[in-house]
């Protein structure tokens, strides 16, 4: 709600949420590969999103303050609006298809002077279809994901000289859901009056992670075809890759090590942060004999979590004091 603001500084804003819009065959996505990651771009044979948009302006402040609606644009409107020019979209990201249609409406009504536009990617896998002698990916049956998602949000305002202009953005990854069974442990922390916990050498580390990533120019996130696309497909791979590859003492050191690696494969980011939830099974029967065969269940709320927010400069400060280096050296404990 950065740029939704009147000059004295209080919000105004009004728009349209849950804006389904389900497009077919957009430009195909191609990204860099990273190590980590087999996922080189995608198909974009299903380019859906849920979006939300909001506007402001100054001159909309009558529309509150005496029901004056002469410069208000519906936001029945506003959602074909959406929906009509997403045909016209001619990339191949969420971040792309934000700043297109909201560039378009700053075009298109003058008065607005500032725009939030988030989009939420409506993900849809491919089906395996017999194809000769062995199977290949079906190009026309798809079936909706409920995994983990993709996400942006863009803030744009009016500029004098130039038009639109992109004032803030950030990319996410939502709702990576992910169990290491072993490999985990968390100890050493302040023992006191208040203290159950017990010690924990290898706990079966279940994790609920949200990443969001901002790169130092707005407009790789905009055009592909730069090659410096950071699809949140890579940041996945690669968050499986850190949690397979490190013995984790805490979440705390996890998404440090996430957010490490995800600065060292993509100096295009400027900035990466990160929101966890700890979602660990509670022990019903401790892992016994040589399978180490345990017993879980579901954890009972409440439930902790983590924010941090990692720049550059944490990256260069971990390779300049050696620990990164190490580190990567120790990561091989899966
Ligand atoms: O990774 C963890 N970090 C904590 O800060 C914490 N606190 C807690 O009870 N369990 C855990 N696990």
């Amino acid at each position: 709600m950065l740029v939704l603001k009147l000059s004295d500084g209080r919000t105004l804003y009004y728009g349209k949420g849950d804006v389904l819009s389900y497009r077919t065959y957009a430009t195909p996505l191609d990204v860099q590969p990273i190590p980590e990651s087999a996922f080189a771009g995608s198909g974009n044979v299903i380019f859906a999103h849920n979006i939300k948009f909001s506007v402001s302006s100054e001159r909309l402040l009558p529309s509150f303050t005496e029901g004056g609606n002469a410069l208000v644009v519906a936001t029945d409107s506003m959602k074909n609006f959406i929906l009509r020019e997403t045909a016209r979209y001619e990339g191949s990201t969420t971040e792309g298809l934000l700043a297109f249609i909201g560039e378009l409406f700053l075009e298109k009504y003058p008065h607005v002077t500032a725009i939030e536009a988030e989009g939420h990617r409506l993900p849809f896998e491919t089906v395996q279809v017999r194809d000769g002698e062995g199977f290949a990916d079906s190009p026309l049956v798809y079936r909706p994901s409920h995994n983990d998602r993709a996400s942006a949000n863009l803030a744009l305002d009016r500029a004098a000289a130039v038009g639109a202009r992109i004032v803030s953005h950030e990319c996410a990854l939502s709702d990576l859901q992910l169990i290491k069974v072993s490999g985990s442990s968390f100890y050493g922390f302040i023992r006191d009056e208040y203290t159950t916990l017990p010690e924990s050498y290898d706990r079966p580390l279940f994790i609920f992670l949200d990443i969001f990533w901002t790169y130092a120019d707005a407009q790789d996130a905009l055009h592909a075809e730069r090659g410096r696309y950071v699809a949140a497909e890579l940041v996945r791979d690669l968050a499986h890759h850190v949690f397979h590859e490190f013995k984790t003492p805490s979440i705390q050191y996890l998404i440090y090590r996430i957010g490490l690696r995800m600065l060292k494969r993509f100096p295009q980011l400027s900035q990466v942060r990160f929101e966890s939830n700890n979602r660990t099974w509670e022990t019903v029967v401790e892992p016994v004999g040589g399978l180490h065969a345990g017993v879980y269940t579901e954890p009972r709320p409440p439930f902790g979590f983590q924010g941090f927010t990692m720049t550059q400069a944490d990256l260069a400060a971990a390779e300049s004091n050696g620990s990164e280096a190490r580190d990567e050296e120790r990561g091989a404990g899966a």
